[in-house]
């Protein structure tokens, strides 16, 4: 049975979300789930933006029946061509031959590489500020390569002063039936997957959604349509200066995470002295991970969140512990910098891990080896529960101006 919510006038959401997926893109965890939206405009044409995973694709076309209750589809617009949102769009092509197909010059070869359809006879080829008018409503065109395929485009509606902004200001989680942000708790609730999304997902772009935030700038927006999670329509000034932080790889909070890479615990023993000891010294919100235990996306999207990190590894076959290592190489990946890193080595025999750790820290922009690193033979003794002192006093002197 159809599921379609009116979200405003004439714009409808045809989305669905998929609780059963176990990772997102076959790599993150994703417990809450995901939605796929996708939206109708029933102006004096009708228009159809993107379409959505295979998953929720039986939905979909249940959604868009309904909505269009017989009328004829006369334009869908392509934002974006992953698959998530495109695995539908072939057969969407097919039950309705006639429907204008409206995406930029980088989309168009795109979707004949996913299908086999021969689409140039229904192509509309968008540009950069080109517009297409449908009745009361004017779409404009916003390229957004990058953010975070090279086709990405999002489309401003001036007619209500809406974004759909393609993945853009997307997060994990599927949808309750409250489909606004401001129905649910989202700082409190969404929040954290939002932020895991963005830096997993879009992290490495952030000179490109900087782009993309200074050309929304100029637009008034009262509405943003993402591809995943809720709609805003209230403060929406928030989100925007989150993306403004992450974007600009700038700490969201000045906090400390320790992620700690152990076999044996006494590498452990180690960061649970040093957060104790941070907490002695009046620093709240201390945050401790595994990174054999907790999914690297959710320690890259930690790594964003806060302005100071420790790094505490064992050493490992003469190289960094291979979780801490890739846990690295991630946020190199992601382009994260401008932080302030501690370091807690540990090696039996021969430790290596801070030398190799700081090798890696260096290939980084900006990223502030702090002084002290403790190194551990094995275990924590006297000598080195002192160091863990000293390092603790450096952290929290450091976050409290
Ligand atoms: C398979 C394996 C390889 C290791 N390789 C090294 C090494 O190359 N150099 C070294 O000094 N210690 C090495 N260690 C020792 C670890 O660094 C050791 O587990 C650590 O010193 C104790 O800390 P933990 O209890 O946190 O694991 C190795 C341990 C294991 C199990």
């Amino acid at each position: 049975m159809h599921c379609v919510t009116n979200i405003h006038e004439d714009l409808y959401w045809l989305g669905a979300s998929d609780r059963r997926l176990a990772k997102f893109e076959n790599v993150f965890p994703i417990p809450r789930g995901v939605s796929y939206n996708a939206y109708l405009v029933l102006d004096e044409k009708t228009v159809l933006l993107d379409t959505v995973d295979k998953a929720v694709g039986e939905r979909f076309f249940e959604n868009l029946e309904f909505a269009l209750a017989g009328r004829p589809l006369d334009y869908v617009i392509v934002n974006h061509m992953e698959p998530d949102h495109c695995a539908t769009l072939g057969e969407l092509l097919r039950r309705w031959p006639d429907v204008q197909v409206v995406a930029n010059a980088k989309t168009v070869p795109m979707i004949g590489q996913f299908f086999d359809c021969d689409i140039s006879s229904r192509t509309v080829v968008v540009k950069e500020g080109d517009t297409l008018t449908t009745g009361r409503h004017t779409f404009t065109f916003l390229m957004a390569p990058m953010v975070h395929w090279p086709e990405v485009m999002v489309t401003y509606d001036a007619a209500d002063k809406v974004l759909f902004s393609a993945d853009a200001f997307g997060t994990f989680g599927a949808l309750n039936g409250n489909i606004f942000a401001d129905q649910v708790n989202f700082e409190r609730d969404w929040l954290d997957d939002a932020r895991r999304y963005y830096t997993n997902i879009v992290g490495k772009y952030g000179a490109q959604v900087q782009s993309l935030l200074k050309r929304a700038a100029g637009l008034d927006i009262q509405m943003i349509c993402p591809l995943h999670g809720p709609i805003w329509r209230e403060n929406i000034g928030w989100f925007l200066e989150k993306y403004q932080l992450w974007s600009t790889y700038t700490p969201e909070d000045r906090a400390v995470a320790i992620f700690c890479g152990s076999i044996y615990g006494h590498t452990e023993n180690a960061a649970e002295i040093l957060a104790c000891r941070l907490a002695e010294k009046g620093v709240q919100n201390i945050a401790l991970y595994d990174v054999s235990h907790t999914d690297v996306s959710y320690l890259v999207s930690e790594a964003f969140r806060c302005s100071h990190l420790v790094l505490a590894s064992a050493t490992y076959n003469g190289e960094i512990y291979t979780p801490m290592e890739n846990f690295l190489r991630d946020l190199a990946c992601h382009g994260l910098r401008n932080r302030s890193v501690a370091l807690i080595e540990n090696g039996t025999w021969a430790a290596r891990s801070g030398m190799l750790m700081t090798k890696l820290l260096e290939e980084m922009k900006d990223m502030r080896v702090m002084e002290g690193t403790v190194t551990l033979k094995s275990s924590v003794k006297e000598a080195q529960r002192r160091s863990l002192e000293c390092l603790a006093e450096s952290i929290a002197d450091e976050l409290r101006h």
